[in-house]
This record gives C-alpha cells, structure tokens and sequence, in this order.
C-alpha cells in the first residue's frame, strides 16, 4: 500500500545515480521554468510595468554612446564649442535618468521575484509537512531542510541579485544590438562574429553546469543531513562513545562534497576564457568595418565611433548573461530542488472520501477495523503485526502492553501517522487515507502534548476556528480547566514560552478541550500521565470520558484505571494481540493482562497513589 506513495515517478535524467533513489524528486527543467512563468504570471500589470522601466532605462543608456560619437564629430569638424557642450550635457542627463530608471526597474523586479520565492517556500514547506513520516525519513531530513533553507538561500540570493541584474543586461543587450543595426546593418553583422564563440562557449557552459551544480547541492545536501544528525543527536552520540565515527562519516560527507565543487569551478574558469576571446575578435571585427566604411566615405566618422562605442556597451552586459548563467544555474537548480517538493503536493495532498467527510460532519458514530494490519519503523523489525480489532460505534477499548509492545505504534497508524506495510485500515468499512484521517474524523492526542504560543483561546480554536467563546468555556468547563476561567485575562491568557507556562496535567485537559471542540468520531488517546498522583489521575479519567463523549475511542492506557472502565481491553506483547476481552473476564483469565494489573496495582500502592 505504501509502495506507490513512498515511490514517486521520475525520469532517468532525473535521477542520475542510485543514491539519489531514495530522495525526494527533483523537478525537471520544464517543469522548473512553466512554475516559475505560473508563479510571477499572477502578477501580469506589475510585470509589464518593470518591464516598460527596463526598456525605458535601457533606451536612455544608448544616448551616451549616440552623443559621444557626435563630439567626436563635432571635434573632427571644427563645429562651435556649444554643440559639444550641449552633448555632454545630454550625456549627463541621459545617464541620471539611465541609472534612476534601471535602479527602480531593478528593486521592483527584486520585490516581484522575492514575493513569488516566499509562495513557494510556504508551499514547499506546507507539502514537506503533509508528506507521511516515513517517507520524509527515507528522503532524508538532511534533504528536506537543506531544500527549504539552502536552496531557499541559493534562490533568494539570486532573486535578490543575480535575476535583476540579469534582466537588465538582457535588455540593454536587445536594445543596444537594436540601435546598432538601425545606426548600419552592416556593424550588426561585423558583431555577430563573436556571436558563434559565445554561443557555442555558452551551451557548452549550459550541459555542463547545470548536472555539476545538482550533484553539487545534493552532496552538500548529503553533508547538511550528517551534520543535522551530529547536532540533533549529539549527546547520544557522546554518551555512546560514537563521536569519533560520526566524525569519519562528517568529514567524508564533506570530502565527497569537494569534488563536485572542484569540477563546477573549473568549468566556470573555463567559460570565462571563451568569453573574453569572443570579446575581442567581436570588437576587431566592428572597429575594421567602421574603418573600411568610413574611409571609403560610406558612413560617417561619428557613426563608426558609435558602433564601436555600442559594441563596446554590449561587452558588459554579455559577459553579465553569459557569466551570470552560473549563478542562474546554481538558482534553478535550487529551484527545481524546491518545485521538486511542491510537484509531489498532489501525491500527498490526501483527502478523505466524501462519505468519509460527510460523516465527520453529521458526528455518526463510526467503525473502526484493522485488517491483518503490519507495520515496521525499520526494516525487518516489525513494531505491529498482523493485528486485527474491530472498535465498535461508541465503544471505548483501551490498548495495554509491556513498554514497547507496540501500542504507539498501533496509536499512529490508526491516526494515519503510519502506513501499515500490510493489512488494512478501514472506517465504515473504507480505507482511511494516510495523511487524511483527522479529515475523516480520527484525532489523535499524542504523548507529546503542545501549547502552542499565543492565548488559551488560540491554542483551543486550533480544532475548531470558529467556536464562539460560549463553546470555549464549556470545553475548558468539560475536562476540568476551570483554573482558565479564574485567570483574571480567561481564556484571553497568553501561554507557552513567552507566557503562562501550564503543568502537564494542564497542557493535557488544554489538549482534551480540543477535542471536546473538535468532537471526531474516532479518538486516539496515547497520553503520557502514568505516574500522575491519584486524585489528578482520577480528574484526568473524567476529563477524558467527557473527552470522549460518544466517540469510538482507542485509549493507549499507561494508568489500568482506564483499561478497568473501557468496554473491552485489547492487550498487546511483542507487536500482537495476544488477549483481548472486558477487564473482568481477563483478569478472571489469569494470563498477561492479570499480571499487568496486579503489577499495577502493586506499584500504585506503594507508590502512595491507591487506584480508586
Ligand atoms: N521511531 C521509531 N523508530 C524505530 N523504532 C521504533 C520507533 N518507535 C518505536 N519503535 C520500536 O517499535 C517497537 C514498538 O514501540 P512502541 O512505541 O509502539 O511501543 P509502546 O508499547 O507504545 O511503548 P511505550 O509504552 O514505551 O510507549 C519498539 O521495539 C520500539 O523500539
């Protein structure tokens, strides 16, 4: 099942080799190029506006190379001092108004292109997170963050430098080449002597850089996703005495990433050799045509000089487009790296089925079944296996184990968290689909509960955002927060980091209002409170049974006061089920779950915290 979903179909040209097999895709060029036309298309009377500026600031460029052949001449004629004044004057002016227009052209183009990058980063980012966990794990989370910020970086330099000033020679360079034909054709043809080389300089460039600079970002890609690993578990690895080996394998990550950049450097070096050779056979070209014409009196002295002028204007800007198409690579390769992300939004932009949506809306009550159902976080080491449970509309089973028996594991994939590797799950006897089961009605409240920075109200209107504050106090009233309500501020109270910060208990019964808002059909509740004194576990029982309401509910009972008070207790060892039935009837039984409850009970009492 997920098979086709971790698996994503690309081309060869694609995937270059087979390490690449398991990152995320990366967007071909077409691709690349028809999503950034889409993108800055959106925003058509802006682009036309810096484009009349570009002309605008380019048409004023070509005055001075226009005027200073006309000094010249002036000179060669002996006309009065005013005419060559009067020139450089205009050259002046020529020249504020060039610069003016170009530096407006270029600061609106930035914003326009900036705007459109942060779109995309948004989109990226929004799809990398609705991109099933396992999968993110098999891309690499090296290879996702390095996407989202390093080639984000790559890109949004270039958009911020590198575009503008390219866009800006491309048209000096048309507008230029256009006045130099209309001054005589013929210097047009004397330049485009150049033109073979630098074409041929640059597809030579083009087929080059743009594989170098991909294999480039991915080995250091490769690196980032080593050092994120050394960082993020740093002291496991000290404690583990594993230092000296992550060190190895950061220090090959970084040697492999050498080469790549080696091979992009010379390939730079090389191109800007070609470049400066076509400079000066083109100028050659120009100035020995402007003196064969002039001299046979076919035009004049102060045309040739503007042609060679012109030409010489044209030097600039080629080499900016020309070079520059390194940079530009480096971008688009951070931008096809980016739409690579965003191309796989559909495979992953998981929806429920409608019946299944339709259903959440009227609150039914829901079925839910596990089919054979198998799963393993690594190769070869099933977490679940071949578990089976059918939790009837409104039943509540809660789910006990030894630590490690599976439970989360189970938790997760009935939430969508998980793809099963096999087997089924179903809601109303349809398969939920992975990523899409919070919109068919399943919540899961995990281990790990969150407040999230802002005020109780925001952190409650998170399930539900248009609950009117009514419906806020009542939550908070069901599940036993009344402490919200006696806050002088309510639920106007900021919490989290820069604010209230809320004991456990708390952040839970904030959690479990939640789902008193959000009301799914099918709860999941993985809480984390089993050590909690007896009288907070006996308010956080009832706060949870309000929670549930009439819900289906799958509770992971770390306290076996919740397992007592289910309809049925599903018991899990090494993965599977291995009992299943009403407390009384199991501990009648004397089997695993017999001996888990007077375990429990044990402990509890000496603990100080009698069950009820
Ligand atoms: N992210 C993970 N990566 C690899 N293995 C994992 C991961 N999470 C859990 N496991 C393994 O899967 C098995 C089942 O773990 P799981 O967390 O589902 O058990 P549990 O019964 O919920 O345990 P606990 O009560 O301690 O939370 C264990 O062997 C565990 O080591």
């Amino acid at each position: 099942m997920s098979t086709t979903q971790d698996h994503p179909s690309t081309t060869p040209d694609q995937r270059p080799d087979a390490d690449e097999a398991l990152l995320l895709p990366i967007a071909d060029a077409r691709t690349t190029r028809r999503q950034a036309v889409r993108r800055l298309g959106r925003r058509p009377f802006a682009l036309l506006g810096v484009a009349a500026l570009f002309v605008a600031a380019s048409v004023c460029g070509l005055a001075a190379p226009a005027l200073l052949g006309r000094i010249v001449e002036a000179v060669t004629e002996n006309e009065p001092g005013g005419v060559v004044f009067a020139c450089a004057g205009g050259i002046l002016a020529a020249g504020i108004a060039a610069a003016a227009l170009g530096r407006l052209a270029h600061a609106w183009l930035a914003r326009l292109l900036q705007s459109a990058l942060a779109e995309l980063r948004e989109e990226a980012f929004r799809t990398a997170m609705g991109i099933p966990q396992a999968r993110l794990e098999k891309a690499g989370v090296g290879d996702v963050v390095s996407r989202v910020s390093g080639d984000v970086e790559a890109v949004g330099e270039a958009v911020g430098g590198v575009l503008p000033v390219f866009t800006a020679a491309g048209f000096t360079i048309v507008v230029t080449a256009g006045g130099l034909a209309v001054l005589d054709p013929r210097f047009a043809l004397a330049a485009l002597v150049a033109a073979p080389v630098q074409v041929l300089a640059t597809r030579w460039f083009l087929r080059r850089s743009g594989p170098a600079y991909r294999r480039l970002r991915i080995a250091e890609g490769h690196r980032t996703g080593e050092l994120v690993e050394v960082f993020t578990s740093e002291e496991t690895i000290v404690t583990t005495g594993r230092s000296a080996r992550h060190a190895q394998r950061v220090a090959r990550a970084s040697e492999d990433a050498i080469a790549p950049a080696l091979r992009a450097t010379r390939i730079m070096a090389t191109f800007w050799n070609s470049l400066n050779a076509a400079e000066l056979v083109g100028l050659a070209s120009v100035l020995a045509v402007g003196a064969l014409l002039s001299s046979s009196g076919t035009v004049t002295v102060s045309a040739a000089t503007t042609a060679a002028l012109l030409y010489f204007r044209l030097f600039d800007p080629i080499g900016v487009v020309l070079s520059e198409f390194d940079a530009l690579q480096r971008a688009t390769a951070g931008l096809s790296r980016l739409v690579g992300v965003v191309s796989v939004a559909d495979r992953y932009a998981a929806r429920a089925t409608e019946a299944q949506r339709a259903a959440q809306r009227a609150r039914t009550p829901a079925r839910l079944t596990l089919e054979n159902v198998s799963f393993a976080h690594a190769p070869g080491r099933l977490a679940v296996t071949e578990v089976s449970l059918t939790v009837h509309p409104g039943e509540r089973i809660a789910v006990v184990g030894a630590s490690g028996s599976g439970k989360s594991s189970l938790a997760g994939l009935v939430a969508g968290i998980h793809t099963p590797d096999a087997g089924r799950v179903l809601l109303d006897g349809e398969p939920v689909v992975p990523g899409a089961a919070a919109e068919a009605g399943v919540l899961l409240v995990t281990q790990e509960v969150r407040v999230f920075a802002g005020t109780v109200a925001d952190n409650l209107r998170l399930a539900a955002p248009d609950a009117p504050d009514a419906d806020l106090d009542a939550a908070l009233r069901a599940v036993g927060a009344d402490w919200v309500l006696d806050l002088p501020d309510g639920t106007a109270t900021r919490v989290g980091p820069d604010g209230l910060e809320p004991s456990s208990e708390r952040a839970q019964q904030l959690a479990l209002a939640r789902v008193v808002l959000a009301r799914p059909r099918v709860l999941v509740l993985d809480e984390a409170t089993a050590e909690t004194g007896a009288r907070a576990a006996r308010a956080l029982d009832r706060a949870t049974a309000n929670a549930i309401g009439d819900a289906s509910a799958l509770v992971i009972a770390h306290r076996l006061t919740q397992a007592e008070t289910a309809d049925r207790v599903v018991v899990m060892d090494h993965g599977r089920i291995v009992e299943e039935g009403p407390h009384a009837d199991l501990l009648a039984k004397r089997g695993t779950y017999a001996r888990l409850w007077h375990a429990w009970t044990a402990r509890t009492t000496t603990n100080g915290a009698p069950v009820a």
